[in-house]
């Protein structure tokens, strides 16, 4: 039987980073990851390192909507290629869900689905919660307190940044989910096995009344009722993501005003941001960034490009920010920036 542990949490919590750290671990070869993202594009496969033996297989589209068929399918055709020694014979799977997922229709599939069952089982459920932005999330987005309660490990992320409050995000926590033990990971550090170890999934062995919610949600509309079905990008309540792409080199200082602008104006609407640059001053080296609501952190600088694709790339996923208004702004700031090179130059 092949463990699958979900990994949660909501935007830009430190799935990834978590993830990427646990992946260099010897104790943690021979995984099989399953990261599902949210949007046109996603970048983070890009950007996971693994050994040899472990890898990582990108789904995209919306995973609470489209999980019934996408994510069995994901995990069937994995074995398959598995039995056909088309992949490293990996001995557990982590799947990595979108920050907007609510978790329990992924947990009853995976708990459920006939097509895996003998094979793979659920194993344990890990939320990520941001110290900085996590209160915050907890009381605007429904999922991150349906991610909270269902873990049976949650790990608090950031508490090195200021503006953490891990003290008072505790007693939060402890009161959404008694059961789960809050470990703390710096950037994404932390003991695998203080964080699957939780054994087999058993949803009559916590909380009754998780047990009862769980099986509420399996009766939930099925997907073309949750009206975004035929448009995963489009999350409801007005949050909808959008990928700019760009052919030129973005100057570093006109990146810079960009995000300082985005953050300062449009901060609390400004769910995520991801991108991979290419910066006018650092042609080979690519810049990653990462913005999460008003929270900018610093860019990572690649050694290389990790594609042939070395145009600019830059995720968003928003709420009621119009595509056009961000786009024009890094037009605007990068014309200003270049009028402004060229008046200083003699
Ligand atoms: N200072 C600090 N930054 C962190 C920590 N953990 C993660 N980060 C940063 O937070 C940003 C987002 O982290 P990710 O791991 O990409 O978050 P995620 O949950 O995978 O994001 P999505 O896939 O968009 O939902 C990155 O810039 C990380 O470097 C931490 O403990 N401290």
């Amino acid at each position: 039987m092949i463990p699958v542990s979900v990994l949660t949490g909501f935007l830009g919590s430190g799935k990834t980073t978590l993830l990427s750290h646990l992946l260099r671990r010897p104790e943690f070869a021979r995984t099989a990851v399953v990261i599902n993202e949210f949007g046109e594009v996603g970048l983070d496969h890009e950007l996971v390192e693994t050994s040899d033996e472990s890898f990582v297989t990108l789904q995209t589209g919306c995973l609470c909507c489209t999980i019934r068929g996408d994510l069995v399918r994901t995990l069937d055709d994995l074995l398959r290629r598995r039995d056909a020694g088309a992949v490293p014979p990996f001995e557990r799977v982590v799947v990595e869900t979108t920050g907007l997922a609510d978790p329990a229709p992924i947990l009853h599939a995976l708990m459920t689905d006939a097509a895996l069952a003998g094979r793979m089982a659920l194993a344990g459920v890990v939320a990520t919660v941001d110290a900085v932005n996590g209160a915050g999330t907890l009381d605007r987005h429904a999922e991150s307190v349906k991610q909270v309660a269902v873990a049976d490990r949650l790990v608090l992320t950031k508490t090195d940044l200021p503006g953490a409050a891990p003290a008072a995000l505790r007693a939060r926590l402890a009161a959404l989910n008694p059961a789960a033990p809050v470990l703390q990971a710096d950037h994404g550090r932390i003991e695998p096995e203080q964080l699957f170890d939780a054994g087999l999934y058993d949803p009559a062995g916590k909380a009754p009344d998780v047990a009862r919610w769980l099986a509420a949600e399996a009766h939930a509309a099925p997907p073309r009722r949750h009206g975004h079905a035929h448009d995963p990008n489009r999350h409801g309540a007005g949050i909808a993501t959008f990928c700019l792409v760009r052919e030129r080199p973005i100057r570093a200082v006109a990146l810079a005003l960009f995000l300082e602008t985005l953050a300062e104006h449009r901060g609390a609407d400004l769910l995520r941001v991801k991108g991979i640059l290419d910066i006018a001053e650092s042609p080979d080296r690519p810049a990653v960034i990462h913005g999460v609501q008003h929270v900018f952190h610093p860019p990572a600088w690649l050694d290389r490009w990790p594609s042939e694709d070395r145009r600019s790339r830059l995720v968003f996923i928003t709420r009621d920010i119009p595509r056009a208004w961000i786009e024009q702004l890094l037009e605007a700031l990068d014309e200003e920036v270049a009028q402004a090179e060229g008046a200083a130059r003699p």
